[in-house]
């Protein structure tokens, strides 16, 4: 008897439907090797949304996110709604979907990938070893603060507001130190508390959290300076906890260190099985509709919603074990260098799902 499980897919803009693709090719392979079964539905979010239905987050669309086991998202947003008014912009999506599905943690680990170190820009002896995780609050901060723009006698001004509930700040670094203890036992918080208020209030609730777990090693890092250790020594990281914004920027960042930000995955998880996948990058309007996106970091995704979401481990780790194999031998064109020859978005997923048939 196999086990049915829905999958909500939300494909969005630009290279999204091209990634989400491949990334259900290879889960339609995953079906035919193991016991389940996926039923797909496929619904619309972001500018595509937009043009559609007059709004970035249609009721299905989260009526549909609600009732699945798990949702897999391609990418939202494009220069086309870039002059939206705020209710009609993509990215309302994006944060409405997290903020609803309650998904407060996203996890971007950041995994060096054998062979990929000569597209990093860094050198081989400082990548050597690099294996962290960023741990990112996902539905507080700056980012869903009361936004303002006014004009007043003194001229116009604009604001966002950061807020930070404490219950807010101790779920998200309960998790990172819990999943620090399953790794190599160091986590690092990330604030700018020597200026910002929100940042001392995190930084006092991860030391009232840190003795709740003694054999975690717990350092606080103020961001610019982690930005810089993060190309000066990144070996030296383990897990990194932070709030939303910091932790948007610094995975960008840091999927640098593997090679491009093609390659890096990422999870969005609350309290139950529930998770949203996917890739960390955006939806490169630049590259869209010609074939050329590399799909791994949302093939990856997809690999993260069977550990995360449905506890298949074994088939999580064939999905990541084909797609080094497939990197060890092909190349897309962000990973390829000058003069190199490059596979499209269609052949790499179909080079996946053949090395997971192997
Ligand atoms: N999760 C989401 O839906 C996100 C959406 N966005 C939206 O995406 C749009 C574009 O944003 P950008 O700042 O340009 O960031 P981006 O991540 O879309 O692209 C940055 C650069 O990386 C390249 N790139 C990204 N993914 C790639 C892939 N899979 N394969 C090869 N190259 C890849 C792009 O071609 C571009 O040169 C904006 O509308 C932005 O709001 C941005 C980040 C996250
Ligand atoms: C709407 C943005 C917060 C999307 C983004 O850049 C991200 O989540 O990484
Ligand atoms: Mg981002």
């Amino acid at each position: 008897m196999k086990t049915t499980y829905q999958i909500a897919l939300i494909p969005g803009d630009g290279i999204g439907p091209e990634i989400v693709a491949e990334a259900v090719k290879v889960l339609k392979q995953i079906e035919r090797t193991e016991s389940v079964q996926f039923e797909f539905s496929e619904v619309y979010a972001g500018g595509i949304a937009i043009d559609k239905f007059g709004e970035p987050l249609p009721d299905n669309t989260l009526t549909t996110a609600r009732l699945a086991d798990a949702v897999l998202l391609g990418a939202v947003g494009g220069p086309k709604w870039d002059q939206n008014p705020s209710h009609l912009r993509p990215e309302k999506a994006l944060l409405g979907l997290r903020k609803e599905l309650g998904l407060y943690s996203n996890l971007r680990p950041v995994t060096l990938i054998s062979g990929m170190e000569a597209r990093s820009t860094l050198k081989a002896e400082v990548l050597s070893g690099v294996d962290l995780i960023v741990v990112r609050e996902l539905t507080g901060g700056i980012y869903f603060g009361e936004k303002k723009r006014e004009k007043t006698a003194q001229g116009e001004f604009a604001s966002d507001l950061l807020i930070y509930h404490e219950h807010e700040i101790e779920r998200i670094v309960h998790q990172a130190f819990s999943i620090a203890q399953n790794r190599k036992k160091h986590l690092t918080s990330v604030d700018k508390a020597n200026v910002l208020e929100s940042s001392r209030f995190w930084r006092e609730i991860v030391e009232r959290i840190a003795p709740e777990y003694p054999d975690v090693q717990v350092n606080h890092m103020l961001v610019d300076n982690c930005a810089m250790q993060l190309l000066l020594r990144p070996s030296s990281f383990d897990v990194i906890v932070t709030e939303n914004m910091f932790g948007d920027i610094l995975s960008d960042e840091a999927a640098m260190l593997t090679g491009s930000i093609g390659l890096l995955p990422s999870a969005s998880l609350g309290e139950g099985t529930k998770g949203m996948y996917e890739p960390v990058h955006g939806s490169a309007p630049d590259i869209a509709g010609k074939g050329i996106a590399n799909p791994a970091a949302t093939i990856l995704s997809a690999a993260l919603l069977l550990r995360h979401s449905l506890g298949m481990e074994t088939a999580a780790q064939k999905i990541e074990s084909a797609v080094q194999k497939v990197l060890s031998q092909v190349r897309t064109a962000d990973l390829a260098a000058e003069n190199e020859e490059s596979v499209s978005t269609q052949e790499f997923g179909d080079r996946v799902v053949a090395a997971l048939s192997k």
